[in-house]
């Protein structure tokens, strides 16, 4: 990324306004959903469900969801109905279309397999297989935080691999795109083109998304404590994102 990160201040809280006329994105883990001890631990319930269908009538179709979790997963949790992107802005797909995805390269098989036999024998430390790209979790054994960094780092030096640092979180995938050039790919066509790009998310994942929403003249907002970031407003919570998104629908 080559904007500055901006010093952690607090930011405003976004207008309501600012989602009329958007072309909104939204992160999925953190965003729209509060963080769990796993992975799967997450679920999607009706009430996002029914909230983000409306919005996205009244957005004439412009609601997107820009997420890590492969599309995939983000179908078999119920945005099968959504514009998706995932993992990392490398995955794309359209309701009722084929997922527009990268092979499964052997290399994240092979990161895959050293990873079990790192987590192999260090309780709460997870491996994620995700479709294209694979996840080493330490939220349930913080202590090997360390390891794990050296790990991926070696392992994507490798293999020539990208290493997304995420919430308790190193994941190895191919590099080439990311949440920003997501953004700038759905910009150029129906149903988001036309509108003002707005991207709601929590991990530093989402900063590339921040900064091509302002870049286009729109803007990004952040949920949880200030810190260093390219977002223009900040929400404090997901509860927060999910009242904000429920206004938008009303009236
Ligand atoms: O871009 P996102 O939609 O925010 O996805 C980023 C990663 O989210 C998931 O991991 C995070 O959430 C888990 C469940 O709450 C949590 O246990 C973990 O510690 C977090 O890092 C997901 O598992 C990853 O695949 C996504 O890349």
């Amino acid at each position: 990324m080559t904007n500055t990160l901006l010093s952690p201040i607090a930011l405003p809280a976004p207008p309501i306004d600012l989602l009329t006329g958007a072309a909104l994105f939204l992160d999925f883990d953190g965003t729209l959903a509060p963080l769990a001890d796993t992975p799967d631990a997450v679920v999607v319930d009706a009430d996002l469900l029914a909230t983000l269908t409306c919005l996205r009538d009244r957005l004439n179709g412009r609601l997107a969801i820009v997420s890590g979790r492969s599309v995939a997963t983000l179908c078999d949790l119920g945005f099968g109905d959504f514009l998706l992107s995932g993992t990392h802005g490398l995955e794309f797909a359209r309701p009722g279309e084929a997922i527009d995805t990268p092979p499964r390269l052997p290399a994240i098989d092979a990161v895959e397999a050293a990873f079990n036999a790192f987590a192999s024998d260090k309780p709460g430390v997870l491996v994620e297989r995700k479709s294209i790209s694979v996840g080493l979790h330490f939220r349930g054994a913080p202590q090997w935080e360390e390891d794990a960094a050296d790990l991926a780092k070696h392992l994507a030096r490798q293999h020539d691999l990208t290493v997304q640092q995420g919430k308790m979180l190193y994941e190895l995938r191919p590099g080439g795109a990311d949440k920003g050039s997501a953004v700038r790919r759905l910009m150029q066509s129906a149903p988001m083109a036309g509108g003002v790009p707005v991207f709601i998310g929590d991990d530093v994942t989402d900063e590339e998304g921040f900064a091509v929403a302002v870049e286009l003249g729109g803007a990004g907002i952040l949920v949880g404590s200030p810190r260093p970031t390219l977002a223009t407003f900040s929400l404090e919570q997901v509860a927060a994102v999910r009242h904000y998104l429920a206004q938008g629908t009303a009236g």
